[in-house]
């Protein structure tokens, strides 16, 4: 069977980066660039004043005080555009252009004004309380290279930058598509045997929360030939997604029905758990990824499978994020053969380290334990037994909405 690692190098070598698109600026959080974004400007656009106060020249200060005459007003936004000579000073804002002939601001906490003149007895340096041209970044710089998830903090300096548009990765559209007959809307009258759907739901939201457009499809039956229609469901997908359907019984009949219309399988059958039963390969040209039915283990093969081939299909260049140093919360037992994706909490302990606390049943079925797991604790095939206290690398899920 193949590892975890080995069937995730081969998902990701099946699956390319999307054109990109041109959005304005106030949708860009979130989406990842496909262009570096520029500088069209200098920031600040020249020498300006990081205080209120009068511009002087510093030259002009003696230690025993002076007393300059003001020439004029500058509030930012409003430059003066005369000279200012010695002996001369301007009134000037935080903001404001240093007016030419000046190179030092007094604040006015240390001046007094007395009719047209500016008293002062302190010396200044000059530059005091002057930000100069290009001090945070010059025309033309790259502020941030392509290949890069948009922050907040990305937006502004974009923005300060005179950009109004950026160039991002195309949003990736995933159809999702949920097989069992035993499945109903959520809200549904619930009738004998049957339960509610949920993996479609959350499936959706784990997608939209990275990035992506989920693409709800409807409910597949157990049949093969319901199975089948998929294919006429996807024109304009780029990843189709099934859960369900992909283990030995003899109702779990995606493969077979995908195969029917051209599923070209790669693999099925993974050393994992949750998650034993993923399936992986192409419809035509479309990267197909089958989920296992079981809720957590849906969610578990999409944190694992699925956003590092979305994360490829954004153009990041880190498609697999390393996974984050904690110590165990308790005892583990030795592992089996399959690499193991234990649910767990996470706290800090006294001194601060990161502490990943595993729940007591780990069933694949028990989503109210996946909803209040912050962490995925990893255990690689044939794991001694750890015990509480020792070094693990663990999967956070407790991002935002993930
Ligand atoms: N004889 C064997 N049986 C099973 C094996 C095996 O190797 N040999 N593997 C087990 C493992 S591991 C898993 S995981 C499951 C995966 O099975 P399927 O992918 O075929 O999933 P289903 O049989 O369709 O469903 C499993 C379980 O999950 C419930 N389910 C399915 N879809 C949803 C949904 N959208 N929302 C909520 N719950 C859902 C379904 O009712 C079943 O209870 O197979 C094991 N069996
Ligand atoms: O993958 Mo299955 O989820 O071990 O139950």
């Amino acid at each position: 069977m193949l590892s975890v690692a080995q069937a995730r190098e081969r998902i990701l070598e099946g699956v390319f980066p999307l054109p990109a698109e041109v959005v304005p600026l106030t949708e860009a959080c979130g989406r990842v660039s496909a262009a570096p974004i520029m500088a069209g400007l200098f920031n600040p656009p020249a020498n300006v004043s990081s205080m209120d106060g009068y511009a002087v020249r510093a030259a002009d200060l003696s230690a025993g005080g002076v007393t300059l005459a003001c020439i004029a007003e500058a509030p930012a936004g409003h430059p003066f555009t005369g000279t200012a000579g010695p002996g001369q000073c301007v009134r000037i804002f935080t903001g404001s252009v240093m007016p030419t002939g000046t190179d030092a601001v007094l604040i006015q906490e240390n001046a007094q004004r007395e009719g047209a003149g500016v008293h002062t007895t302190h010396t200044l340096a000059p530059g005091t309380y002057v930000r100069p041209k290009g001090q945070d970044f010059a025309a033309g710089q790259m502020l941030v290279p392509a290949g890069q998830r948009l922050s907040a903090r990305d937006v502004g300096l974009a923005a300060a930058a005179n950009n109004a548009w950026v160039r991002v990765a195309r949003r990736p559209r995933v159809a999702i598509a949920a097989t069992g007959d035993e499945l109903l809307l959520p809200g549904s009258p619930i009738g004998a045997g049957q339960i509610a759907n949920a993996n479609t739901p959350m499936l959706a939201a784990l997608l939209r929360a990275a990035g992506a457009e989920p693409v709800m499809l409807p409910v597949l039956r157990d049949d093969m030939a319901d199975v089948a229609t998929l294919e006429r469901m996807v024109d304009g997908v780029d990843m189709l997604l099934t859960a369900g359907g992909a283990s030995v019984g003899s109702h779990d009949l995606v493969r077979r029905g995908l195969e029917q219309v051209g599923l070209k399988t790669d693999f099925w059958k993974i050393a994992m758990r949750p998650g034993r039963p993923l399936m992986s390969g192409h419809l035509g040209r479309l990267p197909f990824i089958g989920l296992p039915g079981n809720p957590v283990a849906a969610f578990v093969c999409s944190i694992v499978f699925v956003l590092p081939a979305l994360r490829r299909m954004a153009g990041l260049a880190q498609a697999i994020e390393p996974p984050v140093r904690a110590i165990l919360g308790c005892d583990v037992p030795e592992n089996d053969r399959r690499m193991d994706h234990l649910r767990a909490t996470l706290a800090h302990d006294a001194q601060g380290r990161l502490v990943a606390t595993p729940f007591p049943v780990q069933d694949s079925a028990m989503l109210h334990v996946l909803a209040q797991s912050q962490a995925l604790v990893l255990r690689a095939p044939h794991a001694p037994a750890g015990r509480a206290g020792d070094k693990c690398a663990v999967i956070r899920i407790d991002h935002v909405f993930a």
